[in-house]
C-alpha cells in the first residue's frame, strides 16, 4: 500500500456542530452537489454522502462533484466529506485523488477498526451507537480508531423508518434525556440526529451534544441554505447562552499519555528527542514513508526539525512519547514492520535546548579559533 492521499488530515480540527447527511433520494430531484452548495452557504460544517440506492461508480462520481463544490466554496480545509457505509467507495475515491475525508459506519457495517486500518491515520472514522451498552463498548475500544459517535434516532423519521429511537426512548423529552446521559459518559464527540429539525437544535445543545445531524430538514427543504442558516444560527446562539459559553467540540479520546502542558506548567518536563522511524521490507527508497511520518510530526504542534538522518523534537515528555507512538503507527497501521530509534535528554531547569546546544558548540569553536590565532 502506498500513500497517495494528498490532503492534510482534518481529524484534529473538524467541527461536528452542523452535520448534513444526504444522498440522491433526499433532494427532491435536485443534484446533490447543488444542495450541498446551498447548505454550505447556510453554514453546515460537515457533509456525509449517504446514497443507499447508488452503485459504487455513482457514489464515487457524486463524491467528486461534492468535493468540487466544497473546494469552490473555499471550505476544503474546514468542512470534511465522509461517505456512509461504503469503505470501498471511500478507498476508490481517495485513490482517484478525490478529497473524501473518511467514512461513517454503523454497528453492522464494515467494522470501524478495519476502516481505520485500511484508511490510515489521517482519515475521519465515525461510528453509530444508540444505547448506553454500545457507548460502553466504544469507550473500551483502543484510542485512535474512531473520531466521533453518531447517536440517534432522536425522533421517528421517514428518512429511515427502521431507525430505533435512542435508548428506546418513548417520547421526545426522554430522547433528549437519553442524549444527555450518553453525552455525559462519552469521551468522543457526539452528534445526534434522526428526525432533527430546527426546534431540536437548542435542546440538543443544552443536552451536551457536540452537534446535530440532519437529512430532510436541510436536503428536503425548499430552501436548503435558509434551513441550514436557521439551524446553525440557533446552535450558535444557544451555545453562547450556556454558562460556560458552550462545551465546544470535544476531541476524540486523548492519546494515552499526552498531557499537553505548556513550559510554564509545573508538570512540564522539557525533553529533547532524536527520533527516526522507518519501515522495513519495502525496498531501498524510504522517503515516501518518511514523509508521512514527518507530516504527522509537523501537524502535532510539537517543536520539530527534520535532518537527513532523523528528526529532533523538543517539548513535554508525555507529549513526545504520545507523538512517537502516533508517528510510528502511521506505518504500523498500514501493516509495515516499523523500526523506531529514539534518544531523549531531560535536563531539569533547561529550555530551548534544540538550538541552545548547537549555539554553545558554535561559541566554543569561535572562542577556540580566536585563542589559536592569538597564540600564533
Ligand atoms: C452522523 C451519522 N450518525 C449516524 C448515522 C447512521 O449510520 P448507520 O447506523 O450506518 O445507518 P445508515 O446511515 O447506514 O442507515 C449516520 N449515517 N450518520
Ligand atoms: C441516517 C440516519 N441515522 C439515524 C440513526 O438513528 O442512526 S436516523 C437517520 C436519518 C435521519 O434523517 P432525517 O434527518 O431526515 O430524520
Ligand atoms: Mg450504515
Amino acid at each position: 500500500m502506498t500513500f497517495r492521499f494528498p490532503y492534510p488530515s482534518m481529524r484534529e480540527t473538524f467541527d461536528i456542530s452542523a452535520y448534513l447527511v444526504l444522498g440522491p433520494d433526499d433532494t427532491h430531484g435536485r443534484p446533490v452537489q447543488d444542495v450541498v452548495r446551498d447548505a454550505l452557504r447556510g453554514g453546515v460544517t460537515f457533509v456525509q454522502l449517504r446514497a443507499k440506492h447508488s452503485d459504487s461508480g455513482e457514489i464515487i462520481d457524486m463524491a467528486g462533484r461534492i468535493a468540487d463544490v466544497i473546494a469552490e466554496e473555499g471550505k476544503s480545509d474546514t468542512v470534511p466529506l465522509l461517505i456512509d457505509d461504503r469503505l470501498d467507495a471511500v478507498l476508490a475515491a481517495r485513490e482517484r485523488g478525490i478529497k473524501v475525508d473518511g467514512v461513517h459506519v454503523g454497528q453492522t457495517d464494515v467494522p470501524a477498526d478495519v476502516c481505520r486500518k485500511l484508511l490510515g491515520p489521517d482519515a475521519i472514522v465515525g461510528l453509530s451507537a444508540n444505547t448506553t451498552e454500545l457507548f460502553d463498548v466504544i469507550e473500551r475500544m483502543p484510542a485512535g480508531i474512531i473520531d466521533y459517535i453518531g447517536a440517534g434516532a432522536v425522533h421517528p423519521t421517514a428518512t429511515k423508518p427502521e431507525a430505533q429511537l435512542i435508548e428506546n426512548a418513548g417520547d421526545d423529552a426522554s430522547s433528549i434525556e437519553a442524549i444527555a446521559r450518553l453525552c455525559a459518559i462519552s469521551e468522543y464527540p457526539v452528534v445526534a440526529g434522526g428526525g432533527v429539525k430546527l426546534a431540536d437544535v437548542e435542546p440538543l445543545a443544552r443536552a451536551g451534544a457536540d452537534g446535530w445531524f440532519a437529512v430532510s430538514a436541510i436536503a428536503g427543504a425548499d430552501d436548503p441554505e435558509a434551513a441550514a442558516a436557521a439551524m446553525t444560527e440557533r446552535w450558535r446562539t444557544t451555545m453562547r447562552s450556556l454558562p460556560d459559553g458552550g462545551h465546544g467540540t470535544r476531541h476524540a479520546k486523548a492519546e494515552v499519555g499526552a498531557t499537553n502542558v505548556g513550559p510554564e506548567d509545573e508538570r512540564y518536563v522539557n525533553t529533547l528527542a532524536q527520533l527516526t522511524i522507518w519501515p522495513t521490507g519495502v525496498g531501498e527508497e524510504l522517503s515516501e514513508y518518511v514523509a508521512e511520518v514527518v507530516r504527522v510530526i509537523r501537524e502535532s504542534g510539537i517543536r520539530n526539525e527534520t535532518h537527513a538522518m532523523s528528526t529532533e523534537l523538543e517539548g513535554d515528555y508525555d507529549d513526545i512519547i504520545a507523538l512517537v507512538k502516533r508517528a510510528a503507527f502511521v506505518l504500523r497501521d498500514h501493516g509495515y514492520r516499523t523500526q523506531v530509534s529514539l534518544q531523549m535528554d531531560m535536563r531539569p531547569g533547561y529550555r530551548d535546548q534544540m538550538h541552545r546546544k548547537v549555539e554553545l558548540v558554535d561559541e566554543i569553536i569561535r572562542e577556540n579559533g580566536r585563542e589559536r590565532s592569538h597564540n600564533r
